[in-house]
């Protein structure tokens, strides 16, 4: 089989970008892994799939796997290139879209300044909504990893979030707890591990152990439920500019009932075809 794909990415969060609307396919997990292998393959973080919504109100049904293979609720880095891709490849004229994702609905809308703001839904806290083994929400939860006893705030973005507040995230903690909290045996369906500096009321630093990759250089959805967390535990004002090794991002949370907005870059690299 012949695909043909736009490799993309969002502040070096990678991807390659499958219209399945005029290219239906089906692939193997085997086969992502395959392909997202970065030396015997395409090599991305995660693969996204643009699909017809299941519901007619919406503009899209959009599709994420992790390069592990597994099929996952979310990814905001994506979101903003799903909505590049699809008014590049002129399968919308609209550039503000309402796209299906797992967990819901997200709107990514392009802006006159080339950066695109998604409006990604409001988080969540429930345990079970997490899927999180606790008997309630909490704005910070005791682990423990390994020898180590950490405090995390739990949050779903749609995808499950375990997020520190840490004086240095350059000391080898993500190297060293980043698996063990992935997989950790209070998380079902595994998590991905969030580690920020706070550097003002207004500003962060966050490194992200993404369940099903591992560090990757930016997270959307960690950028958003590292800011959530930290007003939740009233360190942080409403709109923070998050710094990534790939870059900055800026989220804004208003409180609870309220969707997180995110802004940032996304970027087209190259089209291509693959055999697989
Ligand atoms: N690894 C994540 C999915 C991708 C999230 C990330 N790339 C983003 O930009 O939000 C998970 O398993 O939930």
């Amino acid at each position: 089989m012949t695909l043909s794909f736009t490799k993309m990415q969002g502040l070096g969060n990678d991807f390659i970008v499958l219209d399945g609307i005029n290219q239906p396919f089906t692939l193997t997990p085997e086969q992502i892994r395959q392909l997202g292998d970065r030396h015997f393959g395409i090599g991305f973080d995660q693969l996204l799939l643009v699909e017809k919504p299941t519901d007619p109100a919406h503009d899209f049904r959009y599709r994420i796997f992790n390069n592990d293979g597994g099929e996952v609720e979310q990814c905001g880095n994506g979101a903003r290139c799903f909505v590049r891709y699809v008014t590049e490849r002129g399968l919308t004229d609209k550039t503000e879209i309402s796209v299906e994702v797992a967990t819901g609905i997200i709107k990514p809308r392009l802006e006159a300044n080339g950066l695109v703001t998604v409006d990604m839904g409001e988080p969540r806290f429930a345990p079970r909504q997490i899927p999180f083994v606790a008997d309630e929400d909490q704005i910070e939860h005791s682990l423990q990893v390994g020898d180590e006893t950490v405090s995390v705030s739990v949050v779903s973005m749609g995808n499950p979030h375990a997020v520190q507040v840490l004086a240095d995230i350059d000391d080898g903690v993500v190297e060293r707890q980043g698996p063990l909290i992935e997989y950790h045996p209070r998380f079902p369906a595994r998590v991905n591990a969030g580690f920020m500096q706070v550097l003002s009321r207004n500003a962060v630093r966050l490194r992200v152990f993404e369940r099903g990759v591992g560090e990757t250089i930016a997270c959307g959805t960690g950028a958003c439920a590292a800011v959530v967390s930290g007003i939740r535990r009233g360190l942080l004002d409403e709109t923070v500019t998050v710094t990534t090794r790939g870059g900055n991002v800026d989220i804004t949370w208003r409180g609870p009932g309220q969707p997180v907005l995110m802004t940032g870059s996304a970027v087209t690299v190259f089209q291509g075809t693959v055999e697989i």
